[in-house]
């Protein structure tokens, strides 16, 4: 058998101070997480544990005394019978409101342990860590859900040790008891039911670690189960009749998360057989040694009762109930979620750039993506002068994005600078870098928020009127999806919720594009667009070029897009091939250059050629149309 990780052999070092220090650190951190639970419920465990732990001793010494009347006739049973049925029942109770109340508790630490993943996943100033499978690997494991039979969940693990310490406690006392008559038997069975404890838990934490061995696995399977049954591909997987494809995706990528796992597991279930054996040692000694004491009349009934009762009650230590696989599985998910809080997020700039429009440079710019083979950008020099329109195109894959991503600070260039004013990018605080800009970007984000709310999250500082919002919906053509909405500028575009209203892809495009002009409004300085218009119909997207884009003042404008149509009107247009700027100038300069800007260009017009689209009557450099975008350009 072949596993990811080694099988935990035990070791005497087990035993050695620092693994035990360690152990006890790591306690006291999950007993820490207590805090974020309520007081009262707090006390309700401990009382409930406390009751637990006084009612096992309490029911030996009435099963002692109930068997001692019957036996020697001496008194009246009706007491003892009702102290043991009672304090039976109270345990049971106690331990039904316990489990209750840690349940309660448990998801009160859990929802603070999700939201400090949460902050820490949003903590740095970058995206690159969110791609990197490794944090996704221990974010995933922090936040566990449940996908698997067990939860790992921070919360049971912090009441779970409230549980545990008090079965523990109570096991001790029937240990101590069981010491007054037969003190050999009672060390022994304490030291082999914690032998067995230790053997079973090492089994099942080793095949946790198997199967956290096989968290990207797990990812495909999220994945296929998303896709399956959320909205976003709804539309495609049922035209393209694909429901029993990424049915069968969905399992065989379960197979392959966990066969590895169901047969390590076969295996340690034959390991069992050891534990089974010092179970039935046990089991023969808690028996043999007080019956014969018995039938040698060393012990009377009473006390025999007494002792089983009591050696029963050791047991529990060796029974591995729930909460201890809380302990351990939550113990996972903490240990997690204090790996991502070492993560130290990468020191940014902390200078205030100017609120003038900037002049931007790239100096000798390499990208590559963290694991990637190959750069992106290759020593890429270029400047993007202060108000200029300056158009990037490229072919699908040329690293557009990168370099509008690069410019926004989300990912730091590999080798390189991006100056501002001279400054390199790296010193300014990226949020203030930030609040000088604003984009759209191709897969811009749809928020489930009102119409107002989608266009002033774009400068959340700003004060807005109704008056100048419905001016901007004017300028992106969204004056009669504003006045079809019941409740005008405060209806919910959501249309998966009652009350909301959904819009076309078109109109969310638009609706995007009013958020950038209001951003820019607000004191952004560079405007970033990125394929802006591929949503749009042919006359919308005229529209938003004459009226959009053109409105923007004050400012500089990156624009990207694959139809070369619409960025000639641009003061610049500069072509990325191969990490590279090859081409510089203005459409005129590089249609008179003829190179691949003019030949990609004169590809679109050429599909035109019968007459299908009306030639522009503004271009003059020959046949290209206003609407078509050659092939080459789409990849
Ligand atoms: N997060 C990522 N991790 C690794 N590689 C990436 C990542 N994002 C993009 N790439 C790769 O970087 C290259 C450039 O991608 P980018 O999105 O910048 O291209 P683009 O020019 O904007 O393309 P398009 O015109 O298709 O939008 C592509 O080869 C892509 O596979």
């Amino acid at each position: 058998m072949t596993s990811p990780v080694p099988y935990p052999a035990f070791s005497l070092r087990d035993l050695g101070w620092t693994r035990l220090g360690g152990l006890y650190e790591e306690r006291r951190e999950l007993l820490g997480m207590l805090r974020f639970g309520s007081r009262r419920l707090l006390a309700a465990i401990v009382l409930t544990t406390l009751v637990e732990i006084a009612t096992a001793p309490l029911t030996a010494l009435c099963a002692q005394r109930f068997v001692h009347v019957l036996t020697e006739e001496t008194g009246d049973y009706l007491w003892p019978a009702a102290g043991f049925a009672a304090a039976m029942l109270l345990r049971q109770a106690a331990e039904i409101a316990g489990l209750a109340f840690r349940q309660s508790m448990a998801k009160t630490i859990d929802g603070a342990a999700r939201s400090r993943m949460r902050r820490i996943a949003l903590r740095p100033a970058g995206i690159s860590h969110l791609e990197d499978p490794e944090f996704q690997d221990v974010a995933s494991r922090a936040a566990d859900q449940g996908i698997a039979w067990r939860e790992r969940s921070v919360g049971m693990a912090a009441v779970g040790q409230v549980q545990t310490g008090g079965r523990m406690l109570s096991a001790i006392a029937m240990g101590v008891a069981l010491a007054v008559y037969f003190p050999l038997l009672a060390c022994t069975l304490i030291v082999l039911c914690f032998v067995i404890r230790s053997i079973t838990l090492r089994q099942w934490l080793f095949l946790e670690n198997v199967k956290d061995a096989a968290t990207p696995e797990r990812r495909k399977v999220d994945f296929w189960a998303d896709l399956a049954a959320g909205p976003e591909a709804g539309t495609e997987l049922r035209l393209f009749g694909l429901a029993g494809w990424v049915s069968e995706r969905r399992l065989a990528a379960h197979y392959a998360w966990l066969a590895d796992y169901w047969r390590i597991r076969r295996n340690v279930l034959h390991r069992q057989k050891l534990s089974m054996a010092i179970t039935a040692v046990c089991a023969a000694l808690a028996l043999g040694v007080p019956g014969t004491a018995a039938l040698d009349g060393e012990i009377d009934v009473g006390t025999l009762a007494f002792c089983l009762v009591a050696a029963w009650g050791v047991f529990v230590i060796a029974n591995m109930g729930n909460e201890s696989y809380d302990i351990e599985y939550g113990k996972t998910a903490h240990h997690a979620l204090r790996q991502l809080e070492g993560l130290r997020p990468p020191v940014t700039g902390t200078r205030t750039p100017a609120a003038t429009v900037a002049t931007i440079r790239f100096e000798d710019v390499t990208f590559t993506y963290p694991g990637a083979p190959r750069p992106v950008l290759s020593r890429l020099n270029l400047t993007i002068r202060p108000g200029e329109r300056l158009a990037i195109v490229g072919v699908n894959g040329a690293g557009k994005t990168t370099l509008i991503k690069l410019l926004a600070g989300l990912y730091t260039p590999t080798a390189g600078r991006i100056t501002v004013d001279g400054e390199d990018l790296c010193t300014l605080d990226p949020a203030e870098w930030r609040s000088r800009m604003t984009a759209l970007f191709q897969d811009f984000v749809r928020y489930p928020l009102t119409l107002r709310e989608n266009i002033t999250l774009a400068a959340p500082e700003a004060d807005a009127s109704d008056a100048e919002l419905e001016e901007l919906l004017r300028l992106g053509a969204l004056e009669p999806v504003l006045a079809s909405l019941e409740s005008g500028l405060d209806t919910v575009l959501w249309n998966s919720g009652s009350g909301g209203r959904g819009l076309s892809g078109g109109q969310w495009q638009r609706l995007a594009a009013v958020r950038t002009l209001y951003a820019r409004s607000h004191g952004r300085r560079l405007v970033v667009l990125d394929e802006p218009t591929a949503h749009l119909d042919v006359k919308a997207e005229a529209r938003f070029y004459d009226e959009v884009v053109g409105a923007v003042r004050n400012a500089s404008v990156v624009l990207i897009s694959h139809r070369l149509s619409t960025v000639r009107s641009a003061d610049r247009i500069v072509l990325l091939d191969n990490g590279r700027i090859t081409e510089d100038g203005s459409h005129t300069d590089l249609l008179k250059r003829g190179g691949d800007y003019a030949r990609l260009f004169r590809l679109q017009a050429s599909r035109f050629s019968d007459g299908a689209a009306e030639p522009d009557a503004t271009e003059r450099e020959g046949s290209e149309s206003n609407a078509a975008e050659p092939e080459e350009m789409r990849g």
